[in-house]
């Protein structure tokens, strides 16, 4: 659908939706709604839009764009993380150590909330995310050092340095999937449609990524806290 397009359908919707509800001098729109529609025919062809206030689904389906594009960007992501568990278990296939590290888990969590007021997310939902993120991590270790105790042939031939090649690499990422899960957040006020556009941007990453089923299995369960279940 064309932008202009879509401004107007946001535009009718939102008369719809707030008209009959609406006296007051005092009722307007979210500020978050305002930049979708500025400068477009439609918010010209209905002043009174800039009086009216907007029911909160009714800025979801305005948001949504922009939303939608961060929660596909976000699947993404999540998906580069999960292929990189696969150069954490080769270190730790090579020397031995064990797949669970809680002295690194506990600083990782730390850094992700000392990054959360940047980011503008609720200390719970950053560290909730990310906590999901290392688990959905330890099964894709899991099943690749099951994967190469009974196939020698598929154990990889190199071994990362998990300290300065690895974790930096993971660490890169830590900002910028909490800034993406702020931005997809919006949708979580619709669940229902939540699920159905998380459930597209995780099959579209599935492809673009190239995952096998461990790492789709995983991929599902790091995103699991993106949306509200539906009812
Ligand atoms: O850095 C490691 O040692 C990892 O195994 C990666 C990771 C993570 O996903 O960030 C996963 C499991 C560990 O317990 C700690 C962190």
């Amino acid at each position: 659908m064309s932008l202009a397009r879509r401004a107007t359908t946001a535009a009718a919707l939102l008369l719809a939706v707030t008209l009959p509800t609406c006296g007051l001098p005092t009722c307007g729109l979210a500020t978050s709604t305002l930049p979708v529609l500025a400068g477009t025919s439609a918010l010209a062809a209905v002043p009174a839009l800039a009086a009216v206030p907007a029911r909160p689904s009714a800025i979801v389906n305005a948001a949504s764009p922009a939303a939608r594009q961060a929660m596909s960007e976000l699947a993404e992501l999540a998906a580069r993380r999960l292929l990189l568990a696969d150069e954490v278990a080769a270190a730790k296939y090579a020397d031995g150590s064990p797949i669970t590290d809680l002295e690194r888990e506990r600083a990782l969590l730390d850094s992700v909330a000392t990054q959360l007021s940047e980011a503008g997310l609720l200390r719970q939902t950053g560290v909730r995310f990310f906590r999901v993120q290392i688990a959905a991590g330890k099964l894709v270790q899991r099943g690749l050092h099951a994967r190469w105790r009974i196939r020698p042939d598929l154990r990889p031939s190199r071994q990362p340095d998990l300290a300065t090649e690895v974790r930096p690499r993971l660490d890169r990422l830590t900002p910028q999937l909490l800034r993406l899960l702020k931005q997809a957040e919006p949708l979580r006020a619709t669940p229902a449609r939540c699920q159905a556009d998380l459930t597209r941007a995780r099959q579209a990453a599935e492809s673009s990524t190239r995952l096998d089923r461990l790492h789709r299995h995983a991929l599902e369960l790091a995103l699991t806290p993106v949306c509200p279940p539906s009812p």
